[in-house]
């Protein structure tokens, strides 16, 4: 039995025609060259942890799946490629009847990830494996560099809520709904998307905005008639006209006079502009000498995982933020850059034929062959201590000793023992059958959390954290080193 966390299992659109146009002019080049049911085997992986962190998080395997699950090319798709004139008519007779066969392999949702390793792996008919690269790509970069920049932003707050205030700046609403599905992995405790809360049951929360408090003839009207309505759940916007000296008093006054009478105690404020540390201090006292030292102080206004750290180092009296645009964009480094490469194929008695790609720039060269990835763990406290790379048949022992060692620099050196190895991609599709089962949305939330919390303090640290080994075998990589010595000299 297979389940989905999304309430409504699957998204029903059919997104078979996201693809880049050479994925199909070259999908009918291989039908045209005999080479349809050659296997294959791609890699999608990333080259650099946005941002300078020690980790990213990887997202979007849910979508990737309803993607899979919807694959069909509609008569509509036929036509349209027909009218392009460039196209075989058996190969449109192929796609007419197409069924996904590929095996897929992924890193779990949640899951911290390190450049240069397979997060997801794909083997299967040359023409399929290859055709989903562009939907594979855009989902997972777009959700894993939310994730990443989220759990960023929720370190800096150190404990303090974060609220997910992005929609209406994000790159479009694809970008509004599955952002905020991915800050809800990475530890944002709520989202202001009520789509999301409606189809992936993300708690759903707000405050008001400046237009309601503008719309009354007086702020304190604005905050009486919230008040009256929302008894239970009240939280007031106070910097429209003047923080300190009319949106805090009218504020307290509401709690008093309002509020109190009706049995209920006043949530929050927020705060959304001016010195923000300087304010919440001095809105702080006001509401502590007022008997409302429960009243939590929200503040919101452009804020990144910088400025929360600045506004907490200057003793900010903060309760939980309200953070948009840099968390939905990923303002401050806005692309994820994972990749999809071919690195083997299978010859017909079905051997593995690895396959590299050469570049001047060292870090951009391809590991070949079918790969396995090893998390290794301490055994005491779970921290993982390297990921190794291996080929497909090599079994990393628990507990060693296992010599791992710096690909650049294989002179550095180190036994590791007392530890679990772990292989990180577990299987999704067997012959393009779904094996898996998706935990549910707070499951995942929940295990992302438990993973980082299990990583090395110095790897959390927002600037210069320390660099997580990611090791290859010494047999993958004298097969990458021969591979390249060959190419060259040929
Ligand atoms: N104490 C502080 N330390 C560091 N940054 C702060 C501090 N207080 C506010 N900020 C940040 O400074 C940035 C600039 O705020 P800005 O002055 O543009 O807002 P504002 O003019 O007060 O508000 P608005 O233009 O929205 O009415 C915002 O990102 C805000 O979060
Ligand atoms: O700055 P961000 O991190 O993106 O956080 C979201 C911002 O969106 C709202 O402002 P907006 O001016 O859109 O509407 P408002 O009238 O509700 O303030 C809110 O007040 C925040 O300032
Ligand atoms: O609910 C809020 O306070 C909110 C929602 C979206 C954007 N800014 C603020």
């Amino acid at each position: 039995m297979i389940s989905f966390s999304s309430k409504d299992k699957f998204d029903s659109r059919n997104l078979t025609m996201l693809c880049d146009f050479y994925e199909l002019t070259m999908a009918n080049g291989y039908f045209k060259n005999g080479m349809k049911d050659t296997i294959a085997v791609f890699d999608l992986f990333f080259r650099r942890i946005p941002d300078g962190g020690g980790f990213a998080l990887f997202c979007g395997l849910e979508q990737i799946i309803q993607y899979l699950e919807n694959l069909k090319f509609s008569d509509e798709d036929i036509s349209y490629l027909k009218k392009r004139k460039l196209f075989d008519p058996q190969f449109l007779d192929y796609l007419r009847t197409f069924r996904f066969e590929c095996d897929v392999w992924s890193m779990t949702e949640g899951t911290p990830i390190f450049p240069g390793e397979p997060i997801v792996r794909v083997r299967g008919p040359i023409i399929q494996a290859q055709f989903i690269e562009t939907m594979l790509l855009v989902t997972i970069n777009h959700q894993s560099l939310i994730a990443t920049k989220t759990n960023r932003i929720v370190r800096a707050a150190k404990g303090r809520s974060v609220f997910e205030f992005g929609s209406r700046r994000a790159q479009g609403y694809d970008a509004a709904n599955y952002g905020a599905r991915a800050a809800y992995i990475a530890g944002a405790a709520s989202s202001a998307n009520t789509w999301s809360d409606v189809h992936f049951g993300i708690p759903a929360s707000g405050t008001m905005a400046h237009s309601w408090v503008q719309s009354f003839d007086t702020e304190l009207d604005s905050f009486i008639a919230y008040a009256k309505t929302y008894p239970n759940d009240c939280t007031l916007l106070v910097d429209t006209y003047n923080t300190l000296k009319t949106g805090v008093p009218n504020a307290i006054k509401v709690a008093h006079e309002v509020l109190e009478p009706m049995g209920h105690r006043l949530q929050g404020v927020r705060l959304d502009s001016g010195d923000v540390a300087y304010l919440s201090k001095k809105v702080r006292k006001m509401l502590d000498d007022a008997g409302l030292d429960d009243c939590k102080i929200v503040i919101s206004n452009s804020l990144d995982e910088f400025l929360i750290r600045s506004i907490l180092s200057q003793g900010a009296q903060v309760n939980a933020f309200g953070v948009g645009e840099n968390l939905i964009t990923a303002r401050s480094e806005a692309v994820f850059g994972g990749v999809y490469k071919l690195v083997a194929t299978y010859d017909l008695d079905g051997n593995v034929i690895p396959k590299i790609k050469i570049s001047d720039n060292f870090e951009k060269i391809t590991t070949p062959s079918f790969k396995e990835v090893w998390r290794l763990f301490e055994k005491d406290d779970h921290h993982p201590l390297a990921d190794v790379i291996t080929l497909e048949h090599e079994v990393i022992p628990d507990d060693g000793p296992y010599e791992i060692f710096d690909p650049l620099d294989t002179t550095k050196r180190k036994v590791v023992t007392h530890y679990i190895a772990k292989k990180m991609l577990v299987p999704i599709y067997e012959k393009g059958t779904l094996v898996y089962q998706s935990p549910n949305l707070h499951q995942i939330r929940k295990e992302c959390h438990k993973n980082v919390s299990e990583l090395w303090e110095e790897m959390l640290r927002l600037d210069n954290p320390h660099q997580y080994y990611v090791d290859l075998s010494q047999e993958l990589w004298d097969l990458k080193t021969n591979m390249l010595k060959e190419l060259r000299t040929k």
